[in-house]
């Protein structure tokens, strides 16, 4: 099948190339430029032959006049020779020509040269008179001399003694009575006379008459206007007119020989070829030059033609090739396309658009055939295009040329609420529209500006957008004379759930939050993230009263109290907001945000969890933040930190067994600084790395001093910060510092948050094994806050759990605090670990976390944080004591 219709193809590929005509006219002119040629050489060959037989035939016919002629010559002269004999015979030889003369027989000496000679060969009597000359060698005379023939003679041309004239010798033989020789008669003939019958007009300049004896040798010859003698005749036998080579002049003659009869010669006629076939020739060289040329313009034509007719095809194939092309790019275009004439009015007005043609694309947007699109009106197929401006775009464009973009979101029911892009541009009588389909670009667009303005996680307007608003929001309020509120809301416990329950768990939580702080507020209302744990909320055209927006805040404050489920752990968190007023507290985005941020600070240090509005004086404590910020770094090198250490107890013995190092920082200006204030600094600003390098080194020295002063031995514990034990080189840094300072490793006990280890389970409980394989011990700080899972606890390397101190300060009254840390001493015992409750401040809290069970404590009832020398001097008490018991 396929070989089949191959084939076919390839017939009408050939039979289509047949019809080119820069491929047929080729062909038809070379067959006739072949029967042009045909017809003229047959003619030619045709006149050739006619001029050849003709030229034989007038040769035929003029040897038959010249026989006759040269016969009635001849016959003339043999009748003279026989009547001058008769005379010879009858009067003797002296009175044979008076008597002739006398009788009017006697011909003119002009014409014939009359002689009778004797037998010794001596001249007799002539006629005109030649004297007595001797003839007795000439041929003539010895023929009659030896031969009885009574034939007459003739002789070769000659010239004698007698006659110098060149000559022909005509001869009888005279006879004696007894029939012996007795001379001759001779007649003696200008052999100009066997060529007076030389016609010009019919034989040319080179034609040839003439007569040759029985010898082959000529006796006459006339070629033109030349008579000669003497060479050898030409080899014709017949009067048939061949064309014989003429030996004389190496012509070619058409040559007619006739035998005369009487005499041994023969009567020749030649008719050069050259002159009997000049006619021809002429005809011929007319023929062909007619043939020639018109060869040559056919084949001037012909090629002009072909030329021209190449080109076109060329150009028609160029064009049915780029044709093909646009058809098959159109048709894998992604884009539709439209052909469209215009339809003009009498006026010549455009009143509509016909389309001409179209693609598959087209096929798809236009929900219809390109058959049925065709021939089809645009108006007709769209006609909202009238009133949407597309119509008068096309007329624009068809009038005024130039190329026309624009967007558009379809009504048309095959591709409803689609985005397209149309370019049109002009055609010949009309408009070409390249219509693309664009909405995937367009949403891709309308998703990045969402992402460019919107929070990924919590879908949240993002803070440019944030700021955009607010801007918005203040020109509103500014032309309207009306307020806008700003809260900037900061999560309370966020970092224990992001750092305890992983990020993943953090993230959900935010997602929460926003939706349901997002529940709580009216359409015309904002709410944005504005990064981290920290939220926005712009309530626009608001009354001159702050009040006004208080219970929203409430509902929001609520609402984002209420438990959340977190992969089925529940968490609780609480928001701080601070609250600024356009325009009482700021009339420009910069200033409001700033204020709202200071006022969102100071509801923190009130407590947190509940809406601060901004006042004035707030602006203080960020700059105090400032100003902190700027002295941390320079704390160190100016020596403005100390450690004091407060001391750790054994709760069923009451004594110190180690000592906590906690940092004091003595500003120059601000004086005592709490840790409380500046570590968290300290990790936001990375400051943390070198002064725990610091609190370590000092830390250490300061145990192994102690150990050096023969006081007993206490454990040394170090707090060590998130981005400190984060840090790479801590392991180093920690063993570079016992190395420093020759405190055994088994002395120090660094203390980690539950919520650190859990940031990032698998490299803290890597970097605790390290430390521990070095012979340091471990705690856990703050213990409860966090979301250890037990299972997690157990690969934990540490000693001790440290019950925080929010869960021992209500130990006495609080049910839950109590619950916390039965279970807390519970697990931890379970665990082979010690428990330490810290911030023990009361003798009840001592006493129930005695009778629970609990091993260590550390707080103000036993001793607030000291300087070195007064933990020297317990010390020494304490051995003191111990040595007074020993005793
Ligand atoms: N990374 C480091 N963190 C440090 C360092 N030094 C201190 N800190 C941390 O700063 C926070 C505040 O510390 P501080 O103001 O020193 O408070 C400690 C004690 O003074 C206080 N405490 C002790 N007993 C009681 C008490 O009975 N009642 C009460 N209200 N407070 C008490 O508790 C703080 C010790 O807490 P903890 O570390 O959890 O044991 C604090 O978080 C320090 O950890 C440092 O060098 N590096």
């Amino acid at each position: 099948m396929a070989s089949a219709s191959a084939d076919k193809a390839g017939l009408r590929r050939w039979l289509g190339l047949g019809l080119e005509t820069h491929i047929s006219l080729p062909v038809f002119a070379a067959i006739l430029l072949v029967v042009i040629w045909v017809v003229t050489l047959r003619t030619v060959a045709n006149d050739r032959e006619a001029a050849h037989l003709a030229a034989r035939a007038s040769s035929q016919e003029m040897i038959d006049t010249y026989e006759a002629q040269v016969a009635r010559n001849l016959g003339s002269i043999d009748q003279t020779l026989k009547v001058l004999k008769y005379s010879v015979e009858l009067n003797g030889a002296a009175g044979a020509l008076p008597a002739l003369n006398r009788q009017g027989l006697l011909p003119s000496g002009l014409v014939f040269m009359v002689t009778v000679v004797d037998r010794d060969g001596r001249i007799v009597a002539s006629n005109p008179p030649l004297g007595g000359a001797s003839v007795a060698s000439q041929p003539f005379f010895r023929f009659h001399q030896h031969s009885r023939a009574d034939t007459p003679y003739v002789s070769q041309t000659t010239t004698d003694e007698a006659n110098p004239d060149w000559h022909i010798h005509f001869s009888r033989r005279l006879n004696d009575a007894a029939g012996g020789f007795a001379g001759a008669v001779v007649v003696a003939v200008d052999p100009a006379y066997f060529t007076s019958g030389y016609e010009r007009s019919r034989m040319g300049e080179h034609g040839a008459l003439g007569l040759f004896g029985s010898d082959g040798v000529f006796r006459a010859l006339r070629v033109g206007d030349n008579v000669a003698w003497g060479g050898g005749a030409p080899a014709a036998s017949d009067d048939s007119g061949a064309l014989v080579l003429s030996k004389w002049d190496g012509r070619r003659r058409y040559t007619s020989v006739r035998r005369l009869h009487g005499f041994s010669l023969t009567a020749i006629v030649g008719l050069a070829e050259s002159e009997q076939m000049a006619a021809f020739e002429q005809q011929r060289r007319n023929y062909l030059w007619l043939a020639g040329s018109g060869s040559a313009a056919l084949v001037l034509v012909v090629a002009l033609v072909c030329v021209l007719s190449w080109q076109m095809t060329r150009t028609r194939r160029r064009i049915r090739r780029f044709q093909e092309t646009y058809a098959a790019a159109s048709e894998a275009s992604v884009d539709a396309f439209f052909v469209m004439r215009s339809i003009c009015d009498d006026k010549g007005t455009i009143v509509d658009f016909v389309i001409e043609a179209t693609n598959t694309r087209a096929e798809k947007m236009s929900g219809m055939s390109k058959q049925e699109l065709h021939g089809q009106q645009l108006c007709v197929v769209m006609p909202s295009y009238r009133d949407n401006g597309i119509f008068d775009d096309l007329v624009k464009v068809a009038i005024l040329g130039g190329v026309h973009e624009a967007e558009w979101q379809s009504n048309h029911p095959a591709i409803d609420q689609r985005w397209l892009h149309r370019q049109v541009v002009p055609v010949e009588g009309g408009v070409v529209a390249i219509v693309r389909d664009i909405t995937e670009r367009k949403l891709a667009e309308e998703r990045i500006r969402h992402m460019a303005h919107h929070d990924e996680l919590t879908g949240l307007p993002n803070r440019s957008l944030i700021r955009d608003r607010l801007d918005q929001a203040i020109r509103h309020a500014r032309r309207n004379g009306r307020c806008v509120a700003v809260a900037f809301i900061d999560l309370d416990g966020f970092k224990l759930v992001n750092d305890g329950l992983g990020h993943n768990a953090g993230d959900e939580l935010l997602k929460v939050v926003g939706a349901r702080m997002a529940g709580c507020m009216r359409r015309d209302d904002m709410l944005g993230r504005f990064g981290g744990d920290e939220f926005v909320i712009i309530l626009a055209d608001q009354p001159d009263d702050p009040m006004a927006v208080a219970p929203v805040l409430e509902k929001i404050r609520q609402a984002v109290n209420e438990p959340i489920l977190l992969d089925s752990q529940e968490v609780q968190v609480g928001c701080s907001m601070g609250v600024v007023m356009y325009p009482r507290d700021g009339d420009d985005p910069n200033t409001l945000m700033m204020n709202a941020d200071a006022a969102m600070y100071r509801a923190k240090e009130l407590g947190k969890n509940a809406f601060q509005f901004y006042a004035r004086e707030m602006n203080a404590s960020v700059e105090e933040k400032l100003v902190l910020l700027e002295g941390l770094r320079n704390a160190l090198e100016c020596r403005q930190f100390s450690l004091l250490y407060q001391p750790k107890v054994d709760l069923r013995s009451g004594r110190i067994f180690g000592v906590e190092a906690l940092i004091r920082w003595q500003h120059p200006e601000h004086g005592m600084v709490s840790p409380a204030r500046f570590i968290a600094l300290a990790e936001e600003s990375g400051l943390i790395i070198p002064i725990g390098d610091w609190v370590l080194q000092t830390a250490c020295r300061q145990a192994r001093a102690w150990c050096d002063a023969g006081l007993p031995r206490v454990t040394m514990s170090v707090n060590v910060s998130p981005r400190q034990f984060e840090e790479k080189r801590l392991v180093e840094r920690i063993a570079h510092a016992l190395h420093d300072s020759g405190l055994p490793a088994r002395a120090l006990e660094i203390e980690v948050t539950e919520g650190l280890i859990m940031r990032d389970l698998a490299q803290s409980v890597g970097k605790m094994g390290e430390l521990k394989a070095m012979g340091v011990n471990l705690s856990i700080d703050d213990f409860g806050t966090g979301y250890s899972s037990l299972s997690a606890l157990k690969s934990f390397p540490i000693s001790t759990l440290k019950i925080d101190k929010s869960f021992v300060s209500d130990l006495a009254d609080n049910a839950g605090d109590q619950a916390i840390a039965l279970a807390v001493i519970s697990l931890g015992h379970r665990l082979n670990l010690r428990v330490l409750a810290e911030g023990v401040e009361t003798e009840q809290q001592r006493r129930f976390l005695l009778d629970n069970d609990c091993d260590e404590m550390q707080g103000y009832l036993f001793s607030r944080p000291l300087p070195p020398a007064e933990v020297e001097a317990l010390l020494r008490r304490q051995a003191a004591e111990a040595l007074a018991g020993a005793c």
